[in-house]
Parts: C-alpha cells; structure tokens; sequence
C-alpha cells in the first residue's frame, strides 16, 4: 500500500514540476528533470521507474500532468515528448544509482545523476530531430544549449535534497 503511495506521489511530484516553467521554442525549461532525479534516487530502479512509468500512463489518460498542462500522445509523440521517454530511463538509472548505496554521498550521487541526465536527453534529442528534419546544430541549440546551465543546477540540487533527505532520516533514527 504505502509502495502504491510512494509511486502515485512521485509522479504527482512530476506532474507539479511540469507545470513550472520558462516558455522557451521548442521546448520549455521545466522542472521535471529535477523531480526525475529526486524521485528515481529517493525510491531506488524498481519504485522510481514504476513512478515515472505511472506519470507517462496519468498522461496518456488525459491527465494535464506534461509541460504547461499537456496531455496524450500528440504531446508524447511532439516536439518535446522524447524528454518524457527520457525521464522513464533517468528514473530508472537514478534508481539503479541508489540501489548501488550511491545516493548516500554527494562524491558519488552527482556523476550518477548526471549520467541519468545524459540518458534522459538521448531521446529528447533524437525525437526532436526526427519530427523537425532540422539539423543536429539546429537541434542542439533547439533542445540541450539552453538547458545545460540550469539542468546542471537541478543536478546538484537532486543530489542535495536526496543525500539531505537520507541524512535526516538517520538523524531521526538515532
Ligand atoms: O513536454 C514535456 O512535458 C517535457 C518537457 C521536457 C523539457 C526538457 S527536460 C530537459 C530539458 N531541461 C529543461 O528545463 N527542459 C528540457
């Protein structure tokens, strides 16, 4: 039962990080990739990928739970909609990361992080290129140059939350 909770409120927390966002063309900046990494980290491969698979289903039901309240598979299948694939992959390596025992330390947790990241823009990119015909220059600068900066920040962010989350919980325990 709280294993139904802990999946259900990681893609909530997901659908909530959709909705802030920065209108960039023609893919937002949001706050999903940060939610991705707290959530997959936090809940380890199994429960992290469930959540996320659980977010893409919600979605796929109509649930406004994707950017700026979108919805379907006109979204999945859109410009922005290989990210969405790529937040299952991420959750999952994020996951696999913290079922190593490396989500206990920063050193650690970070490089696992961002190497969920890179996972995560592999189908965002590739989407985006397919559906835009553009080239990779074009579909860089569409879908990752903006991004870089502030995605690295959510990284450091996930990892301080998750490492911060498991210390006070030890604290808790003593
Ligand atoms: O339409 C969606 O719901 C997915 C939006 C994906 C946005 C991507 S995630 C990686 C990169 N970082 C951002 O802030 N925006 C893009």
């Amino acid at each position: 039962m709280w294993k139904a909770a802990l999946v259900l409120g990681g893609s909530l927390l997901v659908a909530i990080a959709a909705q802030i966002t920065v209108p960039f063309f023609p893919v937002p900046m949001t706050l999903q990739m940060l939610a991705v990494l707290v959530v997959g980290a936090a809940l380890g491969f199994r429960l992290g990928s469930l959540a996320l698979l659980a977010y893409v289903a919600e979605g796929l039901m109509g649930l406004p739970v994707f950017s700026k309240g979108g919805a379907g598979l006109a979204h999945l299948f859109g410009p922005s909609g290989g990210y969405i694939t790529g937040f299952v992959l991420a959750a999952a390596v994020a996951g696999w990361v913290a079922d190593r025992g490396w989500s206990q330390r920063l050193l650690t947790l970070i490089p696992g992080l961002a190497l969920a990241s890179i996972v995560l823009y592999i189908p965002g990119l590739l989407q985006l290129k397919v559906l835009s015909g553009a080239d990779w220059g074009q579909v860089w600068a569409w879908g990752a140059g903006p991004f870089l900066l502030g995605d690295s920040v959510k990284i450091v962010l996930a990892a301080l939350i998750v490492t911060g989350g498991w210390s006070a919980l030890r604290a808790r325990k003593r």
